[in-house]
């Protein structure tokens, strides 16, 4: 959510952010609302004074006048009574209308439509090179009983998924030496629930807007976050932190829960695309300077890339366009690793910065150096998701006999075993 006043004194910019993100909020609209409220208030304000000095001639009034002035009071509050509910009224419509409010992209964002228009800025590590006929996830999956998406599915449905065995610890593995990791760089490790209020997806911005995505528990007021951004990102909210207290930076970890209801028919085999995955998610809570924010987005980027390195895993970092980042975003990268049997990268991590679009909705706020209250900057960023990396991580260090080679970061986390499954 941006400030209104800023909106006010940016028109041009904030219309134009509203273009190249393609969403579908009228500025105009929203300015006009904002002046009637401002007209409405000065009405019931002036009232108010009126009323006010009104109930002060009572006491020095003759018994005469005394009778027309409690009236006029009387009158009068009435009066200030009836317009409540249009003050209420036109203050939540503009709220609703703020909340749709993209963020100002970063002067670096290119513009375009989708993720088509997304800028590859790097390419690193080494393709592999087969000897022989690489497999596929679910063939080496299935080939050494690591999984069983048959039997799953009688239980779950669709993008279910359940493994096995040590492909079962392998996905363990992969999270614990996310979380040694993270918390070998200063950040906070959490194990969150992903069960949320409903409030908390207005807060990270995920609502109004992504309301299909998200699974709603009928008969109780909780729904299930699709990332642990969501419940890490409302644990201030609503409190004024200290200047020392910032900054937070934490890597939590939870279930992930997302209905897909937008991919019908896209990655509908094996673990890329699933309804419940377990996320390390990088969250960052910063004071509001664009300056510390990007440094913070070096880093949360750079944390990302040093895991996939340790996982000697091929990927590529690009950025999101105007029409693929969302709309609180100021800054957005993907990183997309290596998938063998798609040959094409596939999105495993996205890096985002916020500015304080997020902090203004969640009512996170900190007193400065001067003692000014202020909304703080957040920002995220993937650690590492499973079971969506193992697909990568299987099929690159495959071996021609279906067995996988443990790449030497995670071999402490697998009982020092040098390779996984049997030939
Ligand atoms: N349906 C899914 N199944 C498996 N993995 C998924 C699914 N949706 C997302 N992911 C994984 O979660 C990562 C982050 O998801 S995201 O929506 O792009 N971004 C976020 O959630 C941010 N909070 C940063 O983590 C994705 O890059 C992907 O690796």
């Amino acid at each position: 959510m941006l400030d209104l006043k800023f909106i006010r004194e940016n028109a041009g910019a904030v219309k134009h952010a509203v273009e190249v993100k393609g969403v579908p909020i009228d500025i105009d609209e929203l300015l006009r609302l904002d002046r009637e409220l401002v007209d409405l208030k000065q009405r019931v304000e002036a009232m108010q004074a009126e009323r006010n000095a009104n109930a002060k001639l009572v006491p020095k009034a003759t018994p005469e006048e005394r009778p027309t002035l409690i009236q006029r009071g009387k009158d009068l509050s009435e009066e200030i009574k009836a317009l409540d509910p249009a003050l209420r009224a036109h203050e939540d419509n503009l709220r609703q209308l703020l909340l749709r409010v993209p963020n100002i992209p970063h002067a670096s964002v290119p513009v375009g439509k989708d993720d088509n228009d997304n800028v590859e800025l790097r390419r690193e590590g080494q393709l592999p090179a087969f000897e022989f006929t690489p497999r596929d996830q679910v063939d080496l999956l299935e080939g050494q009983g690591w999984s069983d998406f048959e039997r799953v599915a009688r239980v779950s449905g669709s993008r279910s998924y359940l493994l096995k065995g040590e492909g079962a610890l392998l996905e363990m593995a992969v999270q614990m030496f996310a979380m040694s990791f993270l918390a070998g760089r200063g950040f906070t490790p959490l194990s969150t629930t992903a069960l949320v209020r409903p409030e908390t997806l207005v807060n990270s911005g995920h609502f109004p807007g992504d309301e299909e995505s998200v699974y709603k528990l009928g008969d109780d007021e909780l729904m299930l976050a699709g990332t642990a951004e969501v419940p890490v990102n409302s644990l201030y909210a609503g409190e004024q932190l200290s200047a020392d207290q910032l900054p937070m930076a934490f890597s939590a970890i939870s279930g992930a829960f997302r209905r897909e209801a937008g991919s019908a028919g896209r990655d509908v085999r094996g673990l890329i695309r699933v309804h419940e995955f377990r996320k390390v998610e990088q969250y960052v809570i910063c004071r509001a300077d664009e300056q510390e924010g990007l440094k913070w987005f070096e880093t949360l980027l750079g944390n990302a890339e040093a895991i996939l390195q340790a996982l000697e895993l091929p990927y590529r970092v690009v950025q999101n366009c105007t029409g693929d980042m969302g709309a609180g975003k100021v800054l957005m990268y993907d990183i997309e690793t290596w998938v063998p049997s798609e040959q094409k990268y596939r999105e495993t991590h996205s890096c985002s910065y916020l500015g304080d679009w997020q902090a203004r909705r969640t009512g996170l706020r900190y007193r400065d150096e001067t003692g000014k209250l202020v909304y703080a900057h957040t920002l995220n960023n993937t650690g590492i998701a499973t079971p969506r990396i193992l697909v990568p991580l299987l099929e690159n260090h495959q071996q021609a006999d279906g067995t996988i080679r443990v790449p030497e970061a995670l071999r402490p986390y697998l009982g020092g075993k040098a390779v996984l499954g049997q030939p």
